[in-house]
């Protein structure tokens, strides 16, 4: 079919969280938009990645809760049910995985939207195939304020022999689930591998967790890294760390997986091993950029380095694979876009947390890091169960606190503990705007919190 060609003042490709925010916001300053996805608005987070996965981290830690009964409130006894999981995730998370509610949302604020897989064919300019079955043919948008890219980021498996073959999940299978398998092999101790460990765990499922590096969550600090695997460990799910697969393969419904000389069988197997980002095909050398880049370098306003008229954010700019990110560098770019003025993209107190139970909350710095970058570092941990609201909760966790002392403000704080996420939330504001210690030294903490905790852990930095 023959391409037409049509102006607008911005074409948003791929609609992941911030690109859909991005769209939308320039829609309604008044801008002509075009937003394009290839798969369904909102992206990776609402239908197979945060959303999904905490509505089973929630009903998981309902599990866990009612387990401890035994120990602080009499006798209970839980039967886990899938069933409600799955209804949740497909009708209220999901409707199915049926994006219309949200491309009805883009378009109510002025978004013109097209589904289909866009490039680049040059400075301001997007050609767009849409979806197979849409009947109409290729357009060519020329975008006369220019492109927002936020194509976002697809599973990726490693390369081990036999794997390819197999029928593997990912993600994207593992929040569809409607009835859970006996036993079930996870490759990668990631946030998403340790998360997902956890929540089958806790339904029933037998789970083995393979981490090629020397420890789970690796990228945490190793005190976090450790409490997580040994509650892994008393709660069943068994933790190889360092392990190297050399094959995989599938016969009569079961995976084997040879691992340093073992075999382990089970009924499925979870690659969650890292995401490739989704940056082929998508044109980058009509723009004068490496077409084989793994990330689009951006300057403070989020403008892609030697690209004219080019914005990129979420995922594909390695700045941080979170969904608040993607938020965060769509309103820094709307700015920018529309002439306004306000502050530019920083990242020295990036947050996330990971929402194992406990949870492993993080800003800033680790330890290590801060070293590396040759800081003059002080150190302060406590043990969440020594804290009052963790000894009457039976609560286990740390808060590690690296303070950069030359400066006399935190680099680095981290709490690992139930309700570690919420605690992060003072910790990030700290680093955020570079509260000195002292100060933090002189609050008072409400008692018994878990964020007390974090005071204890001020007492103890050297
Ligand atoms: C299981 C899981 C759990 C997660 N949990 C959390 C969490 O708890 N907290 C958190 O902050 N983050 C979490 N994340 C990460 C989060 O989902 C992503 O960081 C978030 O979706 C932001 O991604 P993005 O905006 O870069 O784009 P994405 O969400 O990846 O969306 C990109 C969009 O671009 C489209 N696209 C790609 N190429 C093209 C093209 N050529 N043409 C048209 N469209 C295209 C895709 O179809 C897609 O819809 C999780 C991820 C997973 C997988
Ligand atoms: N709570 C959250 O914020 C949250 C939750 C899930 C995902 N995410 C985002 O999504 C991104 C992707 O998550 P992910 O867990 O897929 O990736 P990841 O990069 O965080 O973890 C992948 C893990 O797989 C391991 N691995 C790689 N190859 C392996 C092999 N052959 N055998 C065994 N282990 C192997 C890696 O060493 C690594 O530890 C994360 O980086 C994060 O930014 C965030």
């Amino acid at each position: 079919m023959t391409s037409e060609s049509r102006q607008v003042d911005v074409v948003v490709v791929g609609l992941g969280p911030g690109g859909e925010s991005a769209a939308t916001q320039l829609a309604r300053a008044g801008l002509s938009v075009v937003g394009v996805d290839r798969r369904l608005v909102g992206g990776e987070c609402p239908y197979y990645g945060c959303i999904p996965s905490k509505m089973m981290i929630r009903a998981a830690d309902v599990l866990a809760e009612a387990r401890r009964v035994a120990d602080l409130a009499g006798a209970s006894t839980v039967t886990p049910d899938w069933s409600p999981v799955h209804a949740r995730i497909r009708d209220e998370a999901t409707t199915d995985w049926d994006d219309q509610a949200a491309v009805d949302r883009l378009e109510d604020a002025g978004v013109t939207f097209v589904r289909g897989a866009a490039r680049l064919t040059g400075p301001r300019t997007v050609e767009v195939d849409p979806s197979t079955g849409s009947g109409q043919g290729a357009v060519r948008y020329t975008a006369t304020r220019g492109v927002v890219l936020n194509t976002g980021t697809d599973p990726s498996a490693p390369p081990v022999d036999g794997l390819a073959g197999t029928p593997f999940w990912t993600n994207r299978d593992a929040v569809r689930l409607a009835d859970l398998p006996a036993s079930l092999i996870v490759v990668g101790g990631g946030a998403i591998g340790a998360e997902m460990a956890q929540a089958f765990s806790r339904f029933g499922v037998r789970v083995t967790l393979l981490e090629v590096a020397d420890r789970i969550l690796a990228p945490e600090e190793p005190e976090s890294s450790a409490l997580v695997a040994d509650v892994f460990a008393k709660e069943g799910i068994q933790v190889l760390a360092g392990a190297t697969i050399s094959s995989v393969s599938y016969a009569e419904g079961r995976f084997t997986v040879e691992v340093d000389g073992q075999s382990l069988h089970a009924d499925k197997l979870l690659v969650a091993a890292g995401r490739r980002p989704a940056l082929a095909g998508l044109g980058l050398d009509t723009v004068g950029l490496d077409p084989e880049a793994r990330s689009i370098d951006t300057d403070e306003r989020l403008r892609a380095t030697g690209a004219e008229g080019l914005w990129a954010i979420g995922d594909i700019t390695g700045k941080g694979a979170f969904t608040h990110m993607s938020m965060y560098q769509a309103a820094v770019a709307v700015r920018d876009i529309l002439g306004q003025d306000g502050p530019p993209a920083t990242y020295h107190a990036v947050p996330h947390v990971t929402f194992t139970d406990p949870e492993v909350g993080s800003v800033g710095m680790t330890e290590q890091q801060a070293r590396d970058a040759g800081l003059s570092v002080r150190v302060g941990t406590t043990d969440l169960a020594s804290s009052t609201r963790g000894w009457i909760a039976r609560a286990e966790g740390l808060v590690k606190l690296v303070e950069d002392a030359d400066r006399g403000c935190w680099s680095g704080p981290r709490p690992s503990a139930r309700a570690g996420g919420e605690v992060l939330s003072m910790l990030v504001t700290a680093v955020h705007a570079e509260i000195p210690t002292d100060t933090l030294r002189s609050m008072i903490y409400a008692y018994p919190t878990f964020h007390r905790a974090v005071e204890d852990a001020l007492s103890s930095l050297a």
